[in-house]
């Protein structure tokens, strides 16, 4: 069976990603590729590292270009993704990497995003519990954000193991393309080389209350949750440093099993070995998610970080996880967990 997918927002980085990602798939056949400001571009001017694709020509994002096609890709800004998957039919599996559909609680999205709910879709994070339940079959998905892809994995398992109370502290550094590719003076090479700076600090960051969403779920109550997330001078990936303070009788060893048992299953969540530590490098390029985990004795606490690829895992690796899984073809078809490095 070959599935035939288009891909909106085609120019931007996600977009970019994905279509790398789907020139190794075996099952895909790349259909219609659109844009927006850069519609009629060739797309080999704008990903020039995408060669077997460098005499595509972008069209313009419209429900017609985007028929026919069993798959379709929306790697779009925030509130444009809803408009383009209601005049596709409910057999096209739509996947949404934008944040439209990622919410369950109206109120949530409208304090964060400012406009009205568009509603809520199966959620694209296979190793959550129950998440391979909800998208098998599915017709429409929400795919995380960058930093709650990190952040979930990194803790739900000491949530869903019943081991950390309900309040969690997130310090996570991103590398420059989680903002995209549009240009903005903050993302200028001489204000970003050398120097990290936090941003969205106090609660302000949208993805606080999707990061709450998937904790609370884990835990079966609402977790609270600070998060502080930084920009670092890297291109890629995400590091999540997180933690939360242990319920009485926990100990290094039972954090550990928990730790085992979540992710023994998993083809890309790594639980390191013990003494080794996460690190974006090891993960550029791949859809691996490095996790490891200590107790601090000395305050009580779970420490949990993670390793990602914020383009890979934290969108277009897990777009492609997902749909696999909606159309029930092996989970990791088209995925590598094999970095680039140094
Ligand atoms: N970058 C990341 O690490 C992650 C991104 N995402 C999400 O993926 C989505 C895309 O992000 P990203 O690729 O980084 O952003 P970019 O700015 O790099 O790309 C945006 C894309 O959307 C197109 N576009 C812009 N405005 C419109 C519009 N009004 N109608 C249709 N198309 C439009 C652009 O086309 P053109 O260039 O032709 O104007 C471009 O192809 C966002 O929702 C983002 O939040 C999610 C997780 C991680
Ligand atoms: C470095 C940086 O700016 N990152 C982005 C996160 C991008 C992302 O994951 O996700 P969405 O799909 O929710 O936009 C930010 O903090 O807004």
């Amino acid at each position: 069976m070959v599935v035939r997918a288009a891909v909106a927002g085609a120019s931007g980085y996600a977009g970019g990603e994905l279509l790398r990602l789907l020139l190794t798939h075996p099952g895909i056949e790349i259909g219609a590729l659109t844009g927006n400001s850069n519609a009629g571009q060739k797309l080999g001017a704008l990903q020039p590292h995408l060669l077997p694709l460098a005499d595509r020509v972008l069209q313009e994002t419209t429900p017609e270009v985007l028929a026919g096609h069993d798959v379709v890709f929306l790697a779009l800004p925030h509130g444009q993704s809803a408009a383009v998957a209601e005049q596709l039919g409910p057999e096209v599996l739509v996947v949404d990497m934008g944040a439209d559909f990622r919410l369950r609680d109206a109120a949530d999205w409208e304090r964060f995003y400012g406009s009205p709910h568009a509603g809520t879709w199966p959620y694209g994070l296979p190793e959550l519990p129950g998440g391979r339940a909800a998208l098998e079959g599915s017709r429409r998905i929400a795919v995380p954000g960058c930093y709650p892809t990190a952040v979930s994995l990194a803790l739900f398992p000491a949530y869903a193991a019943g081991l950390a109370e309900q309040e969690a502290v997130i310090v996570a550094a991103s590398g420059t393309s989680g903002a995209g590719k549009s240009p903005k003076t903050h993302l200028l090479g001489s204000e970003v080389m050398g120097s990290v700076s936090p941003y969205g600090v106090g609660g302000g960051h949208r993805h606080t209350p999707e990061i709450v969403q998937n904790l609370s779920a884990a835990a079966g109550a609402p977790v609270a949750v600070s998060f502080t997330p930084t920009l670092v001078p890297m291109p890629r990936g995400i590091l999540a440093t997180c933690s939360a303070r242990a319920k009485p009788g926990v100990t290094a060893e039972t954090v550990r099993a928990a730790y085992e048992k979540a992710f023994a299953d998993e083809p890309f969540v790594h639980l390191l070995p013990e003494g080794r530590w996460p690190a974006t490098a090891s993960v550029h390029g791949s859809n691996a998610v490095q996790v490891q985990v200590a107790y601090d004795a000395s305050v009580g606490r779970i420490i949990a970080i993670s390793a990602i690829d914020n383009l890979t895992k934290g969108t277009a690796g897990g777009a492609l996880q997902s749909m696999n899984i909606a159309l029930g073809l092996d989970e990791s078809t088209g995925l590598s967990t094999i970095g680039v490095a140094p």
